[in-house]
């Protein structure tokens, strides 16, 4: 078999071409609503109709207001369980750092497609690292109009800096720097989200490997402007199977979450960074906090750089399950226990064969 050769998504868009081709065109009914949630979040919330994603300010999880913190605890707790997903505000993370961030991610997206191309990954033979596109190995063959650099950004033993980019040459300083800053703000929220669960606040970072196991990927997308809005997605719908994930982006609307039957596209506001609820916390929390199906669209107008981080536990020597202080009272298990390996093959197989039956130690995801 011939090795496929990923195309990138840039250079499509460059060659100026009206009509995308057929791999990106996304089936019929996921194509439903796609065409105007960009022109409708251009034109600002107030237009939007239905519910937002909740905005939470996590400054008083620092006070020493004890009603204060644990009103906060309680939204924390709420957003996670009814949406899966929240803004947060005040979170601790420097503006100044998160805007380094972006700075650094546009100048390396900005080098040409050669000078990219000797980061590229391999998906075939393992190396995930890297710069990359989304190779057609899924059942339908569907592509994504997106490209990507993916790497590992916390803890620091075991990040490899050789495979970051070298150009802008900030790139290897800011992005460790965040890396380090944001497992701050992991800690803080998994405290927040243990209590809300009535767990001792340490329990789901120990759960994930805590600070010497629990990995930061970061992966930032870039979508390139599409002349057919309406027919593709930059991200097709999925759930996360991370236990969190972070989503920053360039200010350009684009993520939609699933919320009560409908697509709701999140706002874009300054200063907060997004937060999704993973399929790992899904599990331990026994479904308590939801793992918010969500998606990616593109425009014809703007370039949207997001820079999403997935807090994972490590691959093989954890064995994701509902935790048992959630289950004495009797209350069964919705999971299997799996560990998190597992599970991406689980979810794997269940995409590439959606009918076939579900074994029977699986019969509750
Ligand atoms: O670009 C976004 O806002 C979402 C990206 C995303 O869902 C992902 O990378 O898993
Ligand atoms: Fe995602």
């Amino acid at each position: 078999m011939v090795a496929k050769v990923a195309s990138r998504v840039e250079i499509l868009a460059k060659s100026g071409l009206s009509e995308i081709p057929a791999e990106y065109i996304r089936p019929e009914s996921e194509r439903l609503d796609l065409g105007d949630a960009f022109e409708t979040a251009k034109k600002g919330a107030e237009d939007q109709l239905g519910p937002q994603l909740p905005v939470v300010d996590l400054q008083a999880l620092q006070s020493g207001d004890e009603a204060a913190r644990r009103a906060c605890v309680e939204e924390v707790r709420r957003a996670a369980s009814e949406w899966g997903v929240m803004h947060i505000t005040n979170h601790g993370m420097k503006p100044e750092l998160v805007e380094r961030l972006r700075k650094v991610g546009k100048e390396f997206f900005d080098l040409p497609v050669e000078e990219k191309e000797r980061y590229a990954n391999d998906q075939a033979s393992g190396k995930i690292q890297g710069y990359g596109s989304k190779l057609a190995n899924n059942a339908s063959g569907q592509l994504e109009w997106q490209d990507y650099f993916f790497h590992l950004i916390f803890p620091e033993e075991k990040i490899d800096v050789s495979i970051w980019p070298k150009q802008p040459e900030e790139y290897i300083e800011v992005t460790a720097e965040f890396g380090k800053q944001l497992r701050v703000v992991v800690t803080k929220l998994l405290e927040a989200l243990s209590e809300g669960l009535g767990l001792e606040k340490g329990k789901l970072d120990s759960e994930l490997g805590g600070s010497k196991d629990l990995l930061l990927q970061m992966k930032i997308n870039y979508y390139p402007v599409c002349p057919q809005p309406d027919l593709a997605l930059g991200v097709e719908a999925h759930t996360d199977i991370s236990a969190l994930s972070f989503i920053l982006h360039n200010m350009v609307p684009g993520l939609q979450v699933f919320y009560d039957g409908k697509w709701v596209t999140a706002e874009c506001i300054p200063d907060a960074l997004i937060v999704h609820v993973g399929d790992s916390l899904e599990i331990l929390s026994n479904g308590r906090y939801k793992s918010v199906l969500h998606r990616g669209l593109v425009n014809k107008e703007k370039i949207r750089i997001s820079w999403a981080v997935f807090c994972e536990p490590p691959k093989e020597t954890i064995l994701l399950r509902p935790l048992e202080e959630l289950l004495a009272d009797g209350t069964p298990p919705n999971f299997p226990p799996r560990t998190f390996d597992q599970h991406i093959q689980h979810k794997l197989f269940k995409k590439n064969n959606p009918e076939a039956a579900t074994p029977p130690t699986t019969a509750t995801d």
